[in-house]
């Protein structure tokens, strides 16, 4: 995987690039839409491609191993094949689930073992089972297996955490160079950055991290309801170490705020359930701030979604109709707010990518930080 920086801002850290993959080329920075289960909810393949114009998706191991299962994916070809998504696939490890989903894990230096939060059945993660499951699972971009700590998280055990972290990384690492991709497409892994929100532990993950050598690096353990500044905090001391010439991603972030801040702060990949979770609920991201559709000053509005946004989810259908949907609980609602919102983000950082190819980018980004955080 090659990754070439394109412009660089001087104002800020902010900067943009082109990462090649085997299955195409990423623009950075990018959002990266989440289609845990293998399915960017309730979106077609081909709306992603023709309207959301999505580069990368993402996938879930701990999902994907739980349902469809390894068997199903490796007889499929892999996951592209099996949803029919040809472009980049990312998949994060499974780390972060199984300490959000399954309140049954133990974690113990050889793994973690949970029980399905499907069935209850008992499963066991390691750093290798992990790399086996992501090679049969085929994603282009693959992430370590980690320890994502809570927040807050008290020292000794953030750094014991991260420290086992570390020794997972050189686990993950052994395994993943040991082996090879199944479908005959190269794979890449990213290491994660942890240390919970400690300068000093902050610094040695980043370093250690750093010293791998690889493709690209993440940092993890933010976004988990640490204050934002202190999350740019973390951002601005941990990109100051991992190498400017390879690409960081951002786990779990955010809003189009976070988002824009954090491309200041020189981050070029994200993700974040927000666009699709929040658009089942009727909240809309649009080009003039944030839409509650169910509010009744909707009711009666026949104007567009997001005319200013265009395309096929910004033009498709009126206000009032919308509205009705979410409220009746339509399925055909769910879709339209969720294309809408994935538009929206991969337009938000298409204009960031093209501020910072001008030099505007500190600018632009004040302004239009104002206009998209006000709620309608
Ligand atoms: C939301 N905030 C947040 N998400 C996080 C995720 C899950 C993203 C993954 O989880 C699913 O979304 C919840 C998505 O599937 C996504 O990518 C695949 C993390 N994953 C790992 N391995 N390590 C971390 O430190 C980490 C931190 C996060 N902070």
């Amino acid at each position: 995987m090659q990754f070439t920086l394109q412009a660089t801002d001087p104002h800020s850290k902010a900067r943009t690039g082109l990462l090649t993959t085997d299955h195409g080329l990423i623009e950075t920075p990018i959002f990266m839409p989440v289609g845990t289960a293998g399915t960017v909810k309730a979106v077609h393949q081909r709306e992603l491609v023709a309207d959301v114009k999505a580069e990368i998706i993402l996938g879930n191991t701990y999902h994907l191993y739980l349902r469809p299962g390894l068997d199903t994916l490796e007889k499929a070809g892999g996951l592209h094949r099996f949803n029919g998504w040809e472009r980049p696939i990312l998949t994060d490890s499974g780390g972060y689930q199984v300490y959000s989903l399954s309140n049954t894990r133990k974690i113990k230096e050889e793994g973690v073992t949970f029980k399905s939060h499907i069935d209850g059945s008992k499963h066991v993660f390691t750093p290798e089972s992990v790399m086996d499951i992501q090679r049969i699972i085929g994603a282009d971009i693959i992430m370590a297996f980690d320890e994502c700590t809570p927040y807050p998280c008290e020292y000794g055990y953030a750094r014991a955490s991260m420290e086992m972290t570390h020794r997972w990384l050189t686990r993950c690492i052994d395994r993943f160079d040991a082996t090879e991709g199944k479908y005959g497409y190269q794979q890449t892994l990213f290491p994660i950055v942890q240390g919970s929100t400690y300068k000093d532990l902050r610094q040695q993950s980043a370093e250690f991290v750093a010293e791998q050598q690889r493709d690209g690096n993440a940092i993890g353990g933010l976004a988990v309801g640490e204050p934002a500044e202190e999350m740019y905090t973390t951002i601005e001391q941990v990109n100051a170490i991992l190498p400017s010439d390879k690409p960081r991603y951002l786990m779990g972030v955010g809003t189009p705020e976070n988002i824009l801040e954090a491309i200041a702060l020189g981050i070029d990949m994200f993700d974040c359930v927000m666009p699709t979770r929040n658009a089942r609920h009727g909240v809309l991201y649009t080009t003039q701030g944030i839409i509650n559709i169910k509010n009744e000053r909707w009711k009666d509005d026949f104007s567009p979604i997001d005319a200013e946004l265009g395309g096929y989810a910004g033009t498709c259908y009126s206000k009032a109709y919308l509205r009705h949907l979410i409220k009746s609980e339509e399925i055909l609602g769910a879709q339209i707010a969720s294309l809408q919102n994935l538009t929206f983000y991969l337009w938000l950082v298409k204009e960031a990518r093209q501020e910072i190819n001008t030099g505007n980018f500190v600018k632009w980004k004040a302004n239009m930080t104002k206009k998209l955080m006000q709620r309608l």
